[in-house]
């Protein structure tokens, strides 16, 4: 009878690399397969020694991924530009591949502004070893890449990946963390000044909406695993997507973000304007009450409306068809609740994933309105780089790919925490009000990381 277990599945993944020909016919990226009994995806994630550590789990208990090391690494200076990902589709994720390759990853909100170490523009890799679940059913998967001199090798580092796995271990304990120092960037007074101007009528006028974001650095006394954090978040927010990519040891970027930038399963497109803030009741009644008082509210529907008339004209000259949801309705998370509206599209013969990524990234949820005006004001005046906050992250596929957007998230580095919060500010936004809306954004975070 076939054993299930991890290290049964490695040891005839051993095996059939054994078997494998030491020679290749010609440059090759192949992938075997294994069906496992998952560990707890996160936990084993934590217990590994091999970089890069990936982790992704999509909304309401959507597939669920771990994935270390790299067949190939793509840590991109700029931007993808078509010959980039002609060639990973070209590579990898041909349509005649049968072995369903995936790219993990994720690009930076502005390409104009300075690239995180580490993280680059946009980054993805092709995971050595991926853990992937989906329900009851996982596999581990170990992929190949090599050329026809190198094969040997590629043969040996896959081998060597598999040799290091470590077993899956408890998460390390969040244990009683006491924040030390708290900067924010900008301080409130900056930041009702960068309100006024972007509510003031001449330059409201032309740009109707600015997401004006700010970074909350943390010192602690003992700073707590990323993984366990992101566990601790994933908790408190099944609704939401949860991930983490750590590229090296020294910087971890995780993030429990309610926001799909797309999925896309063939031709079929799925995306959302979600915009539009209120916090949580305590009871039943008030959190209902909030809810109606959001769905009615006009500057919360006016952030709404903006986004999904961009997504619709974005998508229309790639696609079939585009149907949007008319009325908004109401996401709620652990401490608040969105305007949501869903957006459906049947993609046009062709279309791939660099034209959505360009049309739809950064949408006016987390950038603005025109899209080059609001990035200009951020670039020129919110005062930090923004790094992969508010970028998209997720996985290219060829018959499926999915990606969010990495709001709601925290750059773990040496000794601090960065956490980042926005809101769209468009022409009734009040200073005070904005700013409340940023801290209820972060309260989440900021009790897991409290010990709360
Ligand atoms: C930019 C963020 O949230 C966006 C997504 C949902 C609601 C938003 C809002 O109501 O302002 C923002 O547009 C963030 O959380 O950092
Ligand atoms: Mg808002």
């Amino acid at each position: 009878m076939t054993e299930f277990t991890l290290t049964a599945a490695v040891a005839r993944l051993l095996h059939r690399l054994e078997a494998l020909s030491p020679t290749s016919p010609g440059p090759r990226c192949l992938q075997l397969c294994e069906a496992i009994d998952a560990p707890p995806l996160i936990a084993w994630l934590a217990a590994q020694q091999q970089h890069p550590k990936i982790y992704w789990r999509g909304r309401r208990n959507g597939e669920e991924i771990a994935a270390i090391g790299a067949a190939r690494d793509h840590h991109l200076s700029r931007q993808p530009s078509a010959e980039t990902l002609d060639r990973l589709y070209r590579d990898y994720l041909r349509a005649d591949h049968h072995e369903d390759l995936r790219l993990y990853g994720g690009m930076a909100f502005d390409p104009k502004q300075p690239a995180w170490p580490d993280f680059g523009q946009a980054h993805f890799v092709l995971p050595r070893i991926e853990l992937r679940r989906n329900g009851d059913s996982a596999q581990i998967r170990l992929a190949l890449c090599g050329q026809v001199d190198d094969w040997q090798q590629e043969l040996a580092q896959a081998r060597q990946a598999l040799l290091a796995l470590e077993p899956a271990a408890p998460l390390p304990p969040l244990g009683p963390a006491h924040i030390l120092s708290r900067t924010d960037i900008p301080e409130q007074p900056r930041w009702n000044t960068l309100i006024e101007q972007i509510t003031h009528p001449n330059f409201n006028a032309d740009t109707p909406k600015v997401v004006l974001a700010r970074q909350t650095q943390l010192s602690t006394s003992a700073l707590p695993d990323p993984w366990t954090v992101l566990h601790a978040w994933q908790m408190l927010n099944p609704g939401s997507y949860q991930y983490g990519f750590q590229f090296s040891a020294e910087h971890t970027f995780i993030s429990c973000s309610p926001e799909r930038l797309y999925q896309r399963q063939g031709r079929e497109l799925s995306t959302e304007a979600l915009a539009g803030t209120t916090v949580r009741g305590f009871t039943e009644a008030e959190d209902q009450a909030l809810a109606n008082a959001l769905l009615n509210d006009s500057k919360n529907s006016h952030e709404n409306q903006l986004v999904r008339d961009h997504i619709e004209q974005q998508l229309a000259p790639l696609a079939d068809y585009v149907g949007v949801e008319e009325s908004p309705t109401i996401l709620k998370l652990n401490h608040i609740q969105h305007l949501h509206r869903g957006i459906r599209a049947e993609l046009k013969a062709g279309v791939n994933d660099l034209q959505l990524l360009q049309a739809l990234h950064p949408t006016p949820a987390v950038g603005g309105l025109p899209r080059e005006a609001a990035m200009n004001f951020i670039r020129q005046r919110e005062g930090f780089e923004r790094g992969w906050y508010a970028g998209a992250c997720g996985y290219l596929g060829t018959h499926q790919s999915e990606f969010s957007v990495a709001i709601r998230s925290a750059l773990f580095s040496a000794d601090k925490v960065t956490l980042f919060a926005g809101a769209g500010i468009v022409a009734d936004s009040q200073a005070e009000a904005e700013w409340q809306e940023l801290n209820n954004k972060l309260t989440t975070v900021l009790g897991i990381l409290n010990g709360l």
